[in-house]
């Protein structure tokens, strides 16, 4: 089993906004970005993976779970970089919740 750490996270997320300004036919990346549904084609895939999150939960499934999670979270990536919304973005609003929290 590889080790890895959340810096996964930017690394695939780099890739997802290279592959916004570089075509390539067999990316599914570029595929998703430029469907014919255009950011429905993105929703839906989020909506589908989060149900498909959700039954793995109710179903117990560790494996299952992580699978489909990570399957969330880069269908989640997807559609923050095609909205122009950075991981940084995402820190900085986490952050600043948890420092508000912690003073309240
Ligand atoms: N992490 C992922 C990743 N996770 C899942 N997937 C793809 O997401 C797709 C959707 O999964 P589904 O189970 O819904 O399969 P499906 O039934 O074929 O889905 P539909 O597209 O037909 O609706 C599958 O084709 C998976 O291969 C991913 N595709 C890419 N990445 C990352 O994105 C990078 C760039 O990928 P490419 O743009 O393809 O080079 C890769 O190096 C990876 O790091």
């Amino acid at each position: 089993m590889p080790e890895a750490d959340l810096s996964i996270l930017n690394r695939v997320y780099d890739i997802i906004l290279d592959r916004k300004e570089n075509y390539d036919e067999n990316s599914y990346v570029c595929k998703l970005l430029n469907h014919r549904k255009g950011m429905n084609k993105i929703l839906e895939k989020v909506g589908e993976e989060s149900i498909e999150t959700i039954l793995a939960v109710r179903n117990e499934d560790h494996r299952e779970i992580v699978s489909e999670s990570s399957d969330l979270i880069f269908h989640l990536l997807v559609l923050l970089a095609a909205n122009n919304i950075t991981l940084e973005e995402i820190a900085d609003e986490l952050s600043t919740r948890h420092e508000k929290m912690r003073r309240d």
